[in-house]
């Protein structure tokens, strides 16, 4: 019998706060998320998801704390260094380059791993050009992929609201991403746009190997799909388990109450 590897977290979030000014947004944080995991992150409006992300993909600098990518701490990284290092991010508001193309969106998001710069590629064009092709194989991938063929040479600025997402998660996917965040990706979205990003984050888990954390408010999607699920509260977590459990929570049925009321 073979002794089991004992796995290591793809991320390792260590009691991290984050302040601005007075407010505490972030307050003593700790969560992982395993190879091959689904996790989501909830919790009602400010209680600190959005920054919790920030944190994680370079954004923001943590006051407190540690986050550990794949062994690394990301303190020794710099902002501009954390997608090539494997962490890819969709944002809540699309974040695209609207006059370009979908492939060029992609191409975009796969310029992370070119390891020359502008001046070289013109001084010594036989390595881009590898490079190059190489990146154009795996929009090419990518495209596949996510089922948008039909679009690829469009402006993104013509393309549905459900396409543009799907070009945003692409771009992130470009990047070849060990850890993908969505910022509440299925938001704004109907039904079946719904389903479709659900069957995406599955096979993107089952097919390529990637980790994904996602902060999601609609609780179709963060019950049909997470492994395990976070729910913060004024920056604190007050609550952690699988779906089932968290949905049972009574904490967790409080915090959603108490802002409803506070909505009311
Ligand atoms: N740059 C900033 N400067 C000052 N305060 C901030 C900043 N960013 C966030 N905050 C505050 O931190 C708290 C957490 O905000 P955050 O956006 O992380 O919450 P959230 O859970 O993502 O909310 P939502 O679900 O509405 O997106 C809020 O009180 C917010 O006002």
């Amino acid at each position: 019998m073979t002794a089991e590897v004992p796995q290591i977290p793809v991320l390792d979030v260590r009691k991290v706060s984050k302040r601005f000014g007075g407010v505490k947004a972030v307050n003593d944080v700790s969560l992982n998320v395993m190879p091959r995991e689904i996790v989501s992150l909830i919790g009602p409006n400010g209680a600190g998801k959005t920054t919790t992300f920030n944190l994680i993909s370079g954004v923001l600098p943590p006051s407190e704390g540690q986050i550990i990518f794949k062994g690394q701490d990301t303190a020794t990284l710099r902002s501009s260094d954390f997608a090539r290092a494997g962490i890819g991010r969709t944002f809540q508001n699309l974040a695209l380059f609207r006059q370009g193309t979908v492939v060029e969106n992609l191409l975009v998001g796969r310029h992370v791993h070119f390891n020359y710069s502008v001046l070289e590629s013109l001084l010594f064009w036989g390595r881009p050009r590898t490079a190059e092709i190489a990146a154009r194989e795996k929009v090419e991938q990518i495209i596949e992929f996510l089922e948008i063929e039909e679009l690829r040479d469009k402006p993104v600025s013509q393309l549905a609201y459900g396409q543009q997402k799907r070009v945003e998660l692409g771009r992130a996917l470009a990047c070849e991403p060990s850890l993908l965040l969505l910022d509440e990706i299925v938001a704004g979205m109907n039904r079946e746009e719904k389903e479709d990003i659900a069957r995406f984050t599955l096979d993107i888990r089952d097919e390529f190997g990637i980790a994904v954390l996602m902060i999601e408010h609609d609780m179709q999607v963060v019950m049909d799909l997470s492994d395990r699920v976070y729910v913060l509260d004024f920056g604190q977590l007050i609550a952690q388990g699988t779906p089932q459990e968290v949905a049972a929570n009574p904490a967790v049925l409080q915090a959603y109450l108490g802002e409803e009321a506070a909505h009311a």
